[in-house]
């Protein structure tokens, strides 16, 4: 019989709140952060970071502009230790960091806690127990009196040890671990017997930080809870209200921002929300919303490809490619209406930057976190014509006409569907130079002259290479119609023109002008593209090269070596 089974299961009780006022809020204002990557997140790897890794991440944290960071749990382990006493020993700490120590509410745990801190400048202790039923029934075994006692002594020994320490700025922090999952009527009566040690109101620095240790109910349940907690602890303007998410059910992240919206001021997280089971809420992440939304996130996140790869070699974790603004693949389109509107909202936002950023599909401007815009199109079978287009232009300063950024996008996608991946943009650009930029043999333009009667051109053009130039002359109403009529009468046919196109090149490109020509002759079309010195030179060649893909195959009679 199958164990998967629901009713092993209960559902999460919510707080019954009719008051709640943060759901009309907004977040206009960064949170404190308080990054615990060298605590939660180290103690949830298979191989915890060596001292050199944990420098390496500490010194990124402070670089992004991190003014919180907990280090460790320095009673715990000797490298935990030895790590405190080293940022502190080598004046690793930049004055306006705090740094932040885990420890249980146990004597002798604090005491080796404030030795590991001895020196520092300014520090955050941070002593938790938990408080929530099925912890204090298992595995304390004592009533909501005595889990309190433990938080009690806790804060008590934190105080008292600090006394003993007085050249240091001490912050104390409590948190009442599993806060989510205990009686909101106790996590406040804790939290307020915390305080009557601590006294924040005679202006000890204190932080009760409210954790969703195990993330059990949806995330406005959490907010609520966060909303209740602050209305109902006494002196609460006295003390900083932290949250701690994690993310079992997906949603630390939201849950985090609605707890601010709640009225926390202070958010404990991780970078790519690494930690304990599917991990912490992501600090990479929140900050970025709050970016994309225009608040100043307070945290330097523009070099997030060299943060990633930094965060993956202390971690040893990898960065989904999916992963929220910094995955590889998250400004990236494939798909040919995604990639059209792309194309679109760039060079609308380039005409009007003042209007600010809405380029659909793209919440933000790649750029800003250091990215390429040659990420943003990549080509495969699900492309179309804007995507192929936008990647000429922008690798090539290649524009194409519509018409023809359909056939080139046919023959891309022919080539994809062929490999079965992606076309990288050089191939692209081969694919289109091979299959409409090439000069059949035979066909090169050697010398045009141009002559105007009235509304009618007389062009008489020499075609072929070396020695083998045939001299065409033929009259319309331009350049186009005075060749095609010179091929016309020259081989007694009917080619028309289906497609024109041409235009000047932008300055730096090897050629001025570029033209593009569809002809018709009975049931065959041939396109052709070409590059010239001037639009004229350009529209006689893409006439030229069309025709030579048609006319030999149906006379058997290859131009050039008809001299005449
Ligand atoms: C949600 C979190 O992330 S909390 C942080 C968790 N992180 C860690 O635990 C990493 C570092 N921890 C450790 O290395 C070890 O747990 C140590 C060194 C701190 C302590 O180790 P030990 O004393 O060997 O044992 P252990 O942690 O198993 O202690 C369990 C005992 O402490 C008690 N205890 C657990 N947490 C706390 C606490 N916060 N405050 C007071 N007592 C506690 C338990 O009730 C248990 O008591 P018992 O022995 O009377 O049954
Ligand atoms: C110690 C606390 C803050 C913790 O890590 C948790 O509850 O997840």
């Amino acid at each position: 019989m199958s164990g998967f089974d629901h009713r092993k299961y209960r559902p999460f009780p919510p707080l019954a709140k009719r008051d709640r006022r943060w759901p009309d809020r907004t977040i206009d204002r960064a949170p404190r952060w308080a990054s615990v990557d060298l605590r939660d997140g180290n103690q949830a790897l298979v191989q915890p970071m060596n001292v050199e890794q944990k420098l390496k991440l500490f010194e990124l944290l402070v670089s992004m502009g991190f003014k919180e960071i907990e280090v460790g749990f320095p009673a715990a382990s000797q490298p935990d230790f030895d790590f405190v006493r080293r940022i502190i020993d080598e004046g690793r700490v930049p004055d306006d960091v705090a740094i932040q120590v885990l420890t249980q509410a146990r004597e002798e745990l604090i005491a080796r806690t404030y030795e590991a801190l001895r020196g520092v400048k300014r520090a955050i202790v941070h002593v938790y127990n938990s408080t929530n039923p099925a912890q204090r029934e298992q595995v304390f075994r004592l009533d909501r009196a005595g889990v309190k006692a433990i938080a009690v002594r806790g804060a008590q020994w934190v105080k008292d040890y600090a006394a003993r320490y007085p050249g240091t700025e001490w912050t104390f922090q409590y948190s009442p671990e599993s806060f989510s999952q205990t009686e909101p009527d106790f996590a406040v009566e804790v939290c307020t017997a915390v305080n009557d040690v601590w006294r924040p109101e005679h202006g000890q620095a204190v932080i009760h930080n409210l954790p969703a240790t195990v993330e059990s109910s949806t995330p406005n349940v959490f907010a609520d809870q966060v909303e209740w907690f602050c209305d109902h602890l006494p002196g609460r303007e006295h003390v900083s209200i932290s949250v701690h998410t994690h993310n079992d059910r997906g949603c630390g992240i939201a849950a985090a921002e609605l707890a601010v919206l709640a009225g926390a001021d202070r958010v404990e997280g991780t970078l790519m929300g690494n930690g304990e089971r599917t991990g912490n809420m992501d600090i990479v992440t929140m900050a970025m919303n709050l970016y994309s939304q225009g608040v100043d996130p307070e945290l330097d996140l523009s070099a997030a490809r060299e943060m990633a790869e930094s965060y993956t070699e202390c971690t040893g974790m990898p960065v989904h490619p999916r992963h929220p603004w910094v995955g590889e693949l998250v400004y990236t389109a494939f798909s040919g209406s995604h990639q059209d509107a792309i194309r679109k909202g760039m060079a609308h936002y380039r005409e009007h930057p003042a209007a600010g950023w809405s380029v659909p599909y793209l919440p933000i401007d790649p750029a800003d976190l250091g990215r390429r815009y040659e990420e943003v199109v990549r080509i495969n079978s699900q492309s179309g014509k804007g995507g192929v287009a936008h990647v000429l232009e922008r690798d090539y300063a290649i524009s194409l006409p519509r018409w023809l950024a359909q056939e080139v996008s046919r023959a891309v996608q022919a080539e994809s569907e062929r490999s079965g991946g992606e076309v990288a943009p050089a191939r692209i650009h081969e694919i289109f130079s091979q299959q409409f930029g090439a000069t059949p043999a035979g066909w090169e333009l050697d010398s045009y002259a141009l002559s105007r009667a009235g509304n009618e051109v007389k062009a008489a053009v020499g075609v072929g290479a070396g020695q083998q130039i045939a001299h065409l002359s033929g009259q319309g109403h331009g350049v186009v119609e005075a060749l095609v009529d010179a091929l016309n009468q020259r081989y007694g046919i009917g080619l028309a023109v289906e497609q024109f196109d041409q235009h000047a090149l932008s300055a730096g490109t090897e050629a001025n002008a570029m033209a593009s020509v569809r002809i018709r002759f009975g049931h065959e079309t041939a396109t052709a593209v070409a590059f010239g010195e001037d639009t004229t030179a350009a529209a006689l060649q893409a006439v030229l090269s069309a025709a030579g893909q048609v006319i030999p195959m149906q006379t058997r009679q290859p131009f050039a070596a008809s001299n005449g």
